[in-house]
Order: structure tokens, then sequence, then C-alpha cells
């Protein structure tokens, strides 16, 4: 297992740049901690791939350094990295039954029997495929190959890294938690860095200890899905994760008040710099109220599951509010607010309440 350093590291695919627009991958420096599970997520051409095509060795980056551990890995071969590979589709060998196909990485390393049979076994559970290790690959679903491509991916026990890009794109909705949760325990059990490429943010909170969030070539916040939910550092993870994403309404911020729209203040619980810039708040953070908080209107009603969803305006601006199943709406045209649960943006990004002045 290592740990991977990337210092500086950028990539456009063009021969010469001109400038930050014409790199998919935007600056970067970060370290993925040895034994640690991450999630890269972001919405389709974010960068996603270029950045796992780097770590695995298929890209070359245009500047900076890949390291694993303290070795300079940026010109070694993919097969020098001693690491594996699960990839959207499935790859494996349909003349090879799914034992052989799950054998083989770990005979190529030259390992003896009754440990490549013990291990086959183990993995053939963990994927669900015990009862077909001796049927060929040929003639299996899509789903069922790309079980053994997952299963290949985990078998050996001393690699580098494990990359996942989307791997779990054609498997059923059912199996896709499954192998979700069997993934992590293999992840506690065998503390392998694992990187997993995904647009779900379902998989990718619930698979990650840490999630980099990626938006237009850039990682633009790294941390836990609670820090992600709770303190968006940019407004693209506000509006990307959560379901539905956070409200955003422009405000004038002075000190600890925000004014909003129609002259409207709201106490925010820290203390700001003058500027102009936007308040968020997640619909789970407001609730509907009879006085106090801002007028809006509700626009429409939503049933989700267990709790309902009301899209409201506040002076034209869209406020997305979730409510309890069952609290009486009628009557109520005040939304209130938690002052604590108040984030403040300039241009895109989160700014943190200065120390309260002496
Ligand atoms: N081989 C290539 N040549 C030129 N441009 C490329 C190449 N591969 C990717 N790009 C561009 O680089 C940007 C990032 O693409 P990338 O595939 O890394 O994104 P992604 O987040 O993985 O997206 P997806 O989820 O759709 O795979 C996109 O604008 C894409 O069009």
């Amino acid at each position: 297992m290592a740990r991977i350093t990337l210092q500086n590291l950028a990539h456009s695919y063009l021969p010469h740049p001109a400038g930050e627009q014409d790199f998919a991958l935007k600056e970067l420096n970060h370290v993925w901690q040895d034994g640690s599970a991450y999630a890269l997520l972001g919405a389709s051409g974010c960068g996603k791939t270029t950045l796992l095509n780097i770590i695995s060795g298929l890209l070359r980056p245009s500047q900076g350094r890949v390291l694993f551990n303290d070795r300079d890995v940026t010109d070694a071969a993919t097969a020098e990295r001693n690491i594996a590979q699960v990839f959207q589709f499935p790859v494996v060998y349909d003349t090879m039954t799914v034992r052989q196909n799950l054998a083989f990485p770990l005979q190529n390393r030259g390992r003896d029997a009754a440990y490549i049979k013990a291990r086959v076994q183990e993995i053939a559970r963990i994927i669900g495929m015990e009862a077909a290790l001796d049927r060929r690959a040929q003639g299996l679903t899509a789903d069922a190959k790309q079980k053994i491509s997952l299963g290949r991916g985990m078998v050996r026990e001393d690699v580098n890294a494990i990359l996942f890009d989307e791997p779990l794109t054609v498997i059923d909705p059912h199996m896709k938690w499954e192998l979700r949760t069997q993934l992590k325990r293999l992840h506690r059990e065998f503390g392998h860095t694992m990187i997993y490429v995904t647009h779900d943010q379902t998989e990718a909170l619930t698979f990650a200890q840490q999630v980099v969030v990626m938006h237009d070539g850039r990682v633009v916040q790294i941390g836990t899905p609670q820090e992600l939910f709770e303190r968006p550092a940019h407004r693209f993870v506000g509006y990307f994760i959560g379901s539905p994403g956070m409200n955003f309404l422009p405000a004038e911020i002075a000190g600890s008040s925000a004014r909003l729209a129609g002259g409207a203040t709201l106490s925010l619980s820290g203390h700001y710099a003058p500027a102009t810039g936007a308040i968020g708040i997640r619909p789970e953070h407001l609730f509907l109220t009879d006085r106090g908080g801002l007028p809006v209107t509700i626009r429409r009603i939503e049933d989700v599951g267990r709790h309902r969803l009301i899209r409201a305006e506040f002076q034209g601006a869209p406020l997305n509010i979730v409510a309890p199943e069952g609290l009486p709406i009628d009557g109520l045209s005040h939304v209130g607010f938690d002052a604590r649960r108040i984030n403040v943006y300039v241009g895109d990004w989160r700014v943190a309440p200065q120390e309260k002045a002496a």
C-alpha cells in the first residue's frame, strides 16, 4: 500500500495551452493518505478520469509529479506502479472460468495454489459468485462480468492502491448497494488505499472517508461527507451535494448581518467583512413558520418518501425547504433560519467568519 502525493500536478490535452482554460486538470497539490478510501466526485467532464489516469500511469501529466510513498513514478509505466484498476465496463477473459479469471492476477505473481484457492473463494463470496466459480465467463451477463472485474481488482492484497473508475455503472441497483457495502468492508479489513471515481453522490458519500469534489478541472473541496454537507467550500459543492442542493440568496454582508433582496435582514452567527455575496442554506435547515423569518410564496409541495419538499420563492429566488411528513403547512407563509446553519459566499467560495473584534 502506498501514500500517493501529487505535486503541482496539471494536465492539458493541447500541445501548447494558452492559459488555465486549456487545462483539463488545473494545478493540484494533494496527498492521498496510505490506507484511506477516497471518492473522486464531480459532474461529467470535470477531469476525474484525467486525474485517475495520471495516477495509474495511463497518462503522463503535462506538469508536476506523482510520488508513491517517496518514489517518483511520474514516468513509470502502469505495470511498474503495482496498482489494481477496475473500469466502468468489464475486462474479463471470456474463455476462462470465473475462478480462473479471479486467480489470474495471483498466478501472475507466482502465489502458491493453496493461497490462490482460499483467496479466490473469499473474493467470490464477496462478489456473490461462489456458485458460478466453475462457469465460463462467456455467456454471463454484463452485470456478472463486472462483478468478476471488481473481484479481480480486489484479489491482490499487496497492491499500492486500487483505482475504481465508475465501476458500478452496469450493475443493477440492488447489487450496487451490496457491492458498495462489500467494498467498504474489504477496505476496513485490508486497508488498501482506494480511489473511487463517480459522478453519483450517494456512491461517493457512502463509500469514502474523504470525498474529493472536482468542478471544471479543479479540486474545489476535500472533506468528509459531513463537512461537504455542512460547510461547502464552493457553491458547486453546495449545489451538487444534497437533494435538492443548497439554497443561495444574494446578500449584502456586513458584520453579523446579511441584507437580502427587498431589504430584509438576517442575523449571522459569525462576524464578516463587508462584501456583496450570497448566503447559502440547506433545505433541511429551513423550517416553515407563521411569523418571523422571511415571507415566502409556496409554489409546489412534493411528497418524497419520509419528508415533503416545499418549492417556495423569496423575492423571485427559488427556495427549497424540507418539511417533516405530516407537518400542517396551511397558513404557513414564512421561512425560519437557524443562523448557525448559514454559510456565507463571496464569488463562488465560502468565507469563514472572522474572529470577533475585541
Ligand atoms: N484524450 C483526450 N483528448 C482531448 N480532450 C480530452 C481527452 N480526454 C478528456 N478530454 C477532455 O478533458 C476534460 C475532462 O475529461 P475527463 O474524462 O477527465 O472528465 P470526467 O470527469 O472523467 O468525465 P466523465 O465522467 O464523463 O468521464 C473534458 O473536457 C474532456 O472533453
